[in-house]
Formats: structure tokens, sequence, C-alpha cells
């Protein structure tokens, strides 16, 4: 790896603009067949996502990815969305009995269209052998597989028949990873993701270290196809976390996959808890998004997405902030 960057040392450069309005920008994308309102989707995390917003993303056309934290209602949750008419997806581990889950639900008939394999070191066998499983008994299901951060964990994923890879260890906010690990793309995440997407032959999803809308425009300028967030929708009232007051600050809590919050033991911790201050709905941060993206698109020069993924760029190192808060 030569050059290492992050999302604050990079700007996109502008190119000529060519609409009259930036509302002329379609912001839209395309996964698995399905389309999409905004190339993101929030985490498949517990104080992120749960049943109610992912039926509210879904109504609205927007992409979702439940957790897979509480695995006995994944077979009522599919059922519930398909008999709507939306997609369902949804999240799995690799453990024993996530084989025979999938096994049940081949034989059920229930198929979703969308399956996410979560786990943490996704450059695996575990990870390779769940992939085949699942084309072997759902081989329509879109599986997303990961998590990864090198090239060489892309194209094993790929090969063993993942149709979308999800690139990112350890830039997370509530991440521990790199700091009890020493391991990670944590602090060249945007980096990691050019240096992946040069790789790949199907979709990217960029997860993890996304601080600013400006990061999804400069996502999908080194590759990505669509971006899970975290932090950026924790806090909101349809979140999931827990609301509390603090110093007379309402505020939501926002923890780890990988935290003794979620696992309820201190064991192989690498993840922690934060409060973040209460944003109001999503509805209004999922607009200021779209806009905040049709802006990028005008400043390439388009009026697409793929518009972003040919502009040039600069390293300005640490700088673009110049000493100043985010927001
Ligand atoms: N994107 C990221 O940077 C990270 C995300 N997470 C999130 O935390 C959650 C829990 O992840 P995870 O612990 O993988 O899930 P699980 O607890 O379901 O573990 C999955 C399996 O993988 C094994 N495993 C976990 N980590 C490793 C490793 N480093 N090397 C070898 N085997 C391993 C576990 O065994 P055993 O526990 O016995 O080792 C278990 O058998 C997920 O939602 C994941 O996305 C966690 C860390 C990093
Ligand atoms: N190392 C850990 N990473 C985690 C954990 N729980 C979730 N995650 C990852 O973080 C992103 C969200 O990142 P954000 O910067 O947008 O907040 C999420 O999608 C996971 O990949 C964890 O406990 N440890």
């Amino acid at each position: 790896m030569d050059n290492v960057f992050d999302y604050e040392d990079i700007q996109l450069i502008p190119a000529k603009c060519i609409v009259e309005s930036r509302s002329e920008c379609d912001t839209s994308v395309t996964l698995g067949g399905h389309k999409f309102k905004l190339p993101v989707v929030p985490a498949n995390m517990q104080t992120i996502i749960d049943e109610n917003l992912a039926t509210k993303l879904a109504e609205n056309g927007y992409f979702y990815i439940m957790h897979r934290f509480q695995p006995e209602t994944r077979i009522g949750f599919i059922r519930d969305m398909q008999s709507r008419g939306f997609i369902a997806s949804i999240s799995v581990g690799v453990k024993e009995d996530e084989y025979a889950f999938i096994e049940e639900l081949a034989a059920t008939h229930l198929v979703p269209e969308f399956i996410t394999i979560d786990i943490a070191h996704g450059h695996s066998n575990a990870v390779i052998r769940m992939i085949q499983h699942i084309k072997k008994h759902l081989p329509t299901s879109f599986v997303i597989a990961g998590n990864v951060g090198t090239p060489e964990a892309v194209r094993e994923l790929e090969n063993a028949g993942a149709d979308a890879t999800k690139v990112g260890i350890g830039p997370g906010k509530v991440c521990i990873t790199k700091i009890k690990t020493g391991f990670g793309t944590g602090g060249w995440q945007l980096a990691a993701l050019r240096w992946c997407a040069k790789a790949a032959t199907k979709p990217i999803i960029a997860d993890g270290g996304i601080r600013t809308h400006g990061d999804i425009a400069k996502s999908v300028r080194f590759g990505a196809s669509m971006v899970m967030i975290g932090s950026l929708f924790a806090g909101h009232e349809e979140s999931p976390g827990e609301t509390i007051e603090i110093d007379g600050k309402v505020v939501k809590e926002y923890f780890g996959s990988a935290s003794e919050f979620q696992k309820g033991e201190r064991k192989n911790v690498e993840g922690k808890k934060m409060y973040v201050e209460h944003k109001g709905r999503i509805q209004d941060t999922l607009i200021e998004m779209q806009q905040d993206l049709q802006s990028s698109i005008s400043y390439a020069g388009g009026t697409k997405l793929e518009a972003i993924r040919n502009v040039d760029y600069v390293i300005v190192k640490n700088s673009i902030f110049n000493g100043d808060k985010v927001y």
C-alpha cells in the first residue's frame, strides 16, 4: 500500500456543472436488482435498526439490513415484510444454528431477497462455508459477505459466491478493535476501500468511519456501491437505542455489536457504548443526505451517482477541517 489516506484527508475536485438545479441529480442506486433512493444503509446493529425502522425504510424506498441479534424473530420478520410487498433483508452469523436456520428457510420456501453475513473477521473459512451453504439452499438470495479489508479477501469471498462484499475492519465510531488488536482499516478506511475496489468484480459496501455526508460521495468516488452507516443514524427518534437525559440534554445510546452491552458478558469485547445527542426524525436526515449527495453529483459535473466515480481528487493530509469541529 503506497498512498494511505482517510476521509478527512481528501477533497474531490469540482467539474463543470451541467444541471440548472441540484434537484435534477439522481441519487438512486440499484443493488441485487432492486432500486433504492440512496446508496446508504443504516448499520445492522441493535441500537440502529429494528423492525419498525426497517419497515419505514422499505416503505419509503430505502435499503435496510435487519440485525441478527434476535434470531428467533427473523422468520416472522421475513414473512411480515414480504406479505406487505417489501424486500426482506436479514443478517446471519456463522455458528452452527445459522446453518439450520438457512435450511429451515429453504424448507418453508421463505427466501429473503438479501442475506448479510455479519462477522468481525470475514476473511475466513467460516464465511466461505456460509456463503456456499446459502447459495446451495437459497440460490436467489443476494448475499453480502463481510467484513473484510484486503483485495485477497474480496476475491476469495466473491469466488465463494458472495454477490457483494462489505469492507471495513475497525473504522467504526464504537469500535475498539483497532486498539485491542492492533489490526484493521481504522485511519485508512478510504484507502482500503480503494484497494479493495480495484480487485472487486461485484459491488462493495463501505462500512464504518462515515462522519459527514461528504464522506458518502468520497466512498462512491473510491469504489463503493453502497455505504453502511452507524453513528450518523444513531440518536434519532426512531433509533432503537435507549433515550436518557444527561445534564439536561436528551441523548440516546449507541453501542457496538461486539460490546459487553450487546454480548451480555465481557468476553472478546471489541466494541464500546457512547451516547449521542437526540437528532430528531430520521426522515429529515435522509432528506438532507439526499440533498447533499445531489449537490455532490452536481459538483462532479453529472446527473447521476456514476459521475462522482470519475472526478479527480487531492490529498490534503489532516487539513480539510482547518481545525474546526465537523459541525
Ligand atoms: N466491522 C468491524 O470492524 C467489526 C464488527 N464487529 C461486529 O461485532 C459483531 C460480533 O462479531 P463476531 O465476534 O465476529 O461474531 P460472533 O460472536 O457471532 O462470532 C462469529 C464466529 O467467529 C469467531 N470469531 C470471531 N472473531 C474471530 C476472529 N478474530 N478470529 C477467528 N474467529 C473469530 C467466533 O468465535 P470466538 O468468539 O470463540 O472467537 C464465532 O465462532 C458482529 O455484528 C460484527 O459485525 C466486531 C468487531 C469488528
Ligand atoms: N470493531 C467493532 N466494529 C463494530 C462494532 N459494532 C459495529 N461495528 C462496525 O461499525 C460500523 C458502524 O460504524 P460508524 O462509524 O458508522 O458508527 C458497523 O456497521 C460495523 O461494521 C463493534 O462492537 N466493534
